[in-house]
């Protein structure tokens, strides 16, 4: 049973977790306390049952579950920080893109039970695609972290040798899939709506594929088929967006993004 839910660093990720966690009807009893040096700054999330703390150690005291919600280059103090209020049997979690496991083991003295989550910003709203890995963790401690986020969303568990990958489709994603709605918004004025019309024509669209995606199981190209008439206005767009290097652009920018990662860059 989690009692206490532990976020070091309210952050963009830290403060959207908290709050999926809290709307998600928590499966856990207890609190859910976010710590910043900025405190102020995250008073808000007070109003959302939320508690928050400027105190790492504080925070930690006590947490079943903390979460590392920092940068991460600032994950090696932060840890050693909050290390001696850790106790033996508290899930460690760190949301930091690009520091491996045993890494993190290694800035915690051996610590064990360590994971990797690696969910998206739309935590916030229940929708995020949240990818796992475990490491030295029990089975008990993995459905642990399984039904804890299972609420915000999906959760895929996946071998550590993937998160990077995982970061780049689904954490990044966020941004790549909201540029194609930008874009489409922009095409949308220049074909005749007012922006706030065309940004809900695209969004819900791109909404209305996803799902026929996620919960039809079918495969894009085949609900693509059923759009493209022979001759027709769609084939035409989608040939020209492909000679402009529409899929080529996007695949590009992914393995930049995941080259980003696999070449470490200290500061991010
Ligand atoms: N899955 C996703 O969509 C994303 C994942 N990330 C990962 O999540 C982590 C956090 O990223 P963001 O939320 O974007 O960063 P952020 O910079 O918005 O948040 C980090 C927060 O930690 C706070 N902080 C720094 N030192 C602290 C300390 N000693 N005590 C308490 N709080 C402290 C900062 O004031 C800041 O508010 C990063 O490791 C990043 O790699 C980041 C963005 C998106
Ligand atoms: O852009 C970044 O570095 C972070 C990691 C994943 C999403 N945002």
């Amino acid at each position: 049973m989690i009692n206490k839910i532990a976020i070091i660093g309210g952050g963009n990720l830290g403060a959207a977790i908290a709050k999926g966690l809290v709307k998600s009807g928590k499966p856990f009893k207890g609190e859910v306390i976010v710590t910043r040096r900025r405190v102020h700054l995250i008073k808000s999330l007070e109003q959302e049952g939320i508690s928050v703390g400027q105190d790492n150690l504080k925070a930690v005291e006590n947490a079943d579950v903390v979460i590392l919600a920092v940068k991460p280059y600032q994950l090696e103090d932060i840890i050693s920080e909050i290390q001696p209020a850790l106790s033996d049997e508290a899930l460690l979690i760190s949301l930091a893109a690009g520091v491996d496991s045993q890494r993190i083991s290694e800035m915690a003295s051996g610590r064990k039970s360590i994971f990797r989550v690696m969910p998206n910003t739309a935590i916030s709203i229940g929708e995020s695609m949240t990818c796992v890995s475990s490491y030295e963790a029990t089975e008990e401690q993995d459905a642990v972290i399984r039904e804890l986020f299972e609420p915000t969303g999906t959760v895929q568990f996946i071998p550590e040798e993937l998160m990077a990958s995982a970061t780049v489709l689904a954490a990044c994603g966020i941004a790549f899939a909201l540029r194609f709605i930008r874009a489409a918004t922009q095409g949308g004025v220049e074909i005749g709506f007012g922006s706030d019309l065309a940004l809900k024509i695209a969004s819900q669209t791109v909404k209305g594929a996803a799902e026929l995606i996620i919960r039809g199981e079918a495969h894009p190209e085949a609900e693509i088929d059923k759009v493209t008439t022979p001759r027709g206005i769609t084939i035409s767009g989608l040939n020209e967006m492909e000679h402009q290097g529409f899929s080529s652009a996007l695949i590009k920018g992914l393995i930049t993004s995941f080259e980003k990662i696999e070449n470490g860059s200290k500061k991010r």
